[in-house]
């Protein structure tokens, strides 16, 4: 009865887009595009995942380019220059959220800081976020909680010795536990034990689902059908991850700090409701720990993989730290660790294409015009191996970071995996502190082999792109406790 429906709208939405196809002048090149399905078939039918595709065919298209995903315009960027004129020259114009559909619920969207455009309410949030939960102060504050999770990460698999494990799973628990203190001072995942990583399930689900091809991105027409069910499923992860934490959160308006301690505390005493709250927490928790985990996994399997790195690292924390554990405080004073994770970022960041922007107005791009409402991917995956920038731009060369200044805080653009200007991530004073913390630690602490007696050298580097840019397979190793 549904597809019955939903084929009345379909028919005539096709006649009306053959008789009345967009035609605005002065688009930017792009692959020709069929009727109604436009692009899609090169982009999904290619041998490559989509952000290989898409940086293959910005060589033949240039540097901005023109994609139709069904009846949608998609304007991809993909140099520096590029990256420039939407993130800073025409910042305002390009700062709206092209939402995916799976995310459009109706008790969340209202509140979301990462899916709204730049309303006044987002703007009250960010400035919440940026100069009360992830303050200098606040940070310092919680400091010592993310030590202890990272040694808890450590001592676990100090206990793993000569086993095989999937080390991206008890980095994602780490950081989930990592934000659980962060968000309301309580961890959700356990090492060991039935239902200690319900959470993770919940939320990686939740992010798979999001990120799965919605046919309603392609054509808008099937919204409210949710033909494949995916805002369906999204709701119910949505449902059964609230009631994880609806407990503490009814606690703490009943027994509250008096000074705040943690992101509920700030959030009580802003007066949100709780689906605010809710909207907050989820959206901490998803963007939060997927894409640190994948960071800190790429980090770890490219020192594995270069040995003679991996020496550098371990020599630089022996001079600074010595033998005691790697703290917060010591990360300014380790310049080799901290080129290895930009190093890391530049090769395999963890958003390609940052999230989707949308040209709230018309726009002028490079001298081409980029119609209202497009969405507009910037592929910093594409940027960070531009050879024109970067030299030998498949290299692993953390040493390229020490001979120059270009860092990621959104001023240098050929080097944005935390995005720039006024959409840039929220999350980053946290990341840049948690990352080289995870890393450092394993490293310091830990030997790693990898099973079946592979060495170094063998380890496959593949790329998969669903929630993030992930490594693929996922990264086992053996560890053994450093003498
Ligand atoms: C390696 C770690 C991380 C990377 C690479 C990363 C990257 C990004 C990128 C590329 C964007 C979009 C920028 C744009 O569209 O222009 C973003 C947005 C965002 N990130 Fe992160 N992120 C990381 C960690 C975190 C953490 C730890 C949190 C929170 C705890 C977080 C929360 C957010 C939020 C809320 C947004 C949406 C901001 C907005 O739209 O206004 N991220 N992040």
């Amino acid at each position: 009865m549904e597809l019955t429906t939903a084929l009345l709208y379909l028919i005539p939405t096709i006649l009306l887009y053959i008789l009345f196809k967009p035609r605005s002048k002065n688009l930017p090149p792009g692959p020709k595009p069929w009727p109604i399905i436009g692009n899609i078939p090169a982009l999904f039918s290619s041998a490559y995942p989509m952000h290989v595709a898409l940086t293959n065919m910005a060589r033949t298209h240039g540097p901005i380019m023109i994609l139709w995903l069904g009846t949608q315009p998609t304007a991809v960027a993909s140099t520096t220059e590029a990256a420039m004129e939407i993130l800073k020259t025409h910042d305002r114009s390009f700062s709206g959220r092209a939402v995916r559909m799976s995310f459009r619920l109706k008790h969340h969207i209202k509140y979301s800081l990462v899916w709204a455009d730049c309303s006044e309410y987002w703007k009250l949030l960010r400035k919440i976020v940026r100069t009360e939960i992830f303050s200098p102060k606040m940070l310092q504050v919680q400091e010592h909680v993310r030590e202890q999770k990272v040694a808890e990460l450590v001592e676990f698999l100090k206990g793993k010795e000569g086993q095989v494990v999937k080390i991206s799973q008890l980095v994602f628990g780490t950081l989930l536990n990592i934000l659980g203190n962060v968000i309301f001072s309580k961890d959700v995942f356990r090492y060991v034990g039935a239902d200690g990583d319900k959470m993770q399930t919940l939320i990686k689900e939740m992010l798979m689902i999001g990120a799965a091809p919605n046919l309603a991105e392609f054509w808008p027409i099937f919204e409210e059908f949710d033909l494949q069910g995916l805002k369906k499923r999204c709701n119910q992860r949505f449902s059964e991850v609230m009631k994880m934490w609806k407990g503490t959160v009814e606690e703490r308006k009943v027994k509250r700090n008096e000074e705040p301690k943690d992101m509920l505390d700030v959030l009580l005493l802003n007066d949100f409701n709780d689906a605010q709250i809710n909207a907050v927490f989820l959206e901490t928790f998803g963007p939060g720990s997927e894409t640190s985990s994948a960071t800190s996994e790429w980090a770890l399997a490219e020192l594995i993989k270069n040995p003679h790195i991996l020496a550098k690292v371990r020599q630089e924390l022996d001079q600074v730290v010595g033998k005691s554990t790697v703290k917060e405080s010591d990360l300014p004073h380790l310049p080799y660790l901290q080129a290895c994770i930009k190093e890391t970022m530049r090769l395999h960041p963890a958003a390609p294409f940052l999230l989707p922007h949308r040209a709230v107005e018309t726009c002028p791009v490079m001298g081409y015009t980029i119609p209202k409402d497009t969405q507009v991917l910037v592929n910093i995956y594409a940027i960070g191996r531009d050879p024109k920038t970067w030299k030998e731009p498949t290299t692993f060369k953390p040493e390229r970071f020490l001979e120059s200044d270009v860092d990621y805080y959104g001023k240098h653009f050929e080097f944005i995996p935390f995005g720039a200007g006024r959409r840039q991530c929220v999350g980053m004073p946290l990341a840049t502190r948690t990352i080289p913390l995870i890393v450092s630690n394993l490293v310091q602490t830990l030997d790693w082999s990898l099973p079946d007696g592979k060495l170094p050298q063998d380890l496959v580097m593949n790329e998969s792109l669903s929630l993030s840019l992930a490594l693929d397979p996922t990264l086992t190793v053996i560890p053994k406790s450093r003498v």
